[in-house]
């Protein structure tokens, strides 16, 4: 995360592990916490929230941007994904999608794990060509 403070990284990534420990993964027991950093610099964080209708689960980087949003904000830098997995948890398709909603296409996403390994994509690398609201806009614009 080249383009982020090395202790903004550092606090996303004790955010995101707090995330972890608040998981509720009681089906799964694969907990996963995330945290994302704001355009205005703030931190926010989120967990998975599993459910015993197994499809309404929750993952955390979903979460995490919901409670962005309800701190009033819609506008992300950077995110970061912590579990206690060796292999690096890679965001599942459904967030890729909501996370390009709010990070530019160009935004870092960074797995960790509790042995420090860490592994990181953009945005667009996770999902090229994404359809976000650009898409809609350009739709009215026709009409
Ligand atoms: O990137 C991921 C991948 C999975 N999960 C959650 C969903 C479910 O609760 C559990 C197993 O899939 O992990 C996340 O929160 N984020
Ligand atoms: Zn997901």
């Amino acid at each position: 995360m080249s383009q982020i403070e090395n202790t903004k990284v550092q606090a996303l990534i004790s955010a995101a592990k707090d995330g972890f420990n608040k998981a509720y993964a009681p089906y799964s027991q694969f907990r996963v916490g995330a945290a994302a950093l704001t355009a205005n610099g703030k931190i926010v964080k989120g967990c998975n929230v599993e459910n015993a209708s197994y499809g309404l689960t929750v993952c955390a980087e979903r979460n995490c941007l919901a409670q962005g949003v309800i701190a009033g904000e819609q506008r992300f830098t950077a995110m970061v994904i912590y579990t206690n997995q060796e292999k690096l948890t890679p965001p599942c398709g459904a967030c890729r999608q909501v996370i390009a909603e709010f990070l530019a296409p160009e935004a870092l996403v960074m797995a960790v794990n509790n042995n420090n390994n860490s592994q990181q994509w953009t945005v667009s690398e996770l999902l090229p060509d994404a359809f976000t609201p650009q898409d809609l806009l350009t739709n009215k614009e026709i009409i």
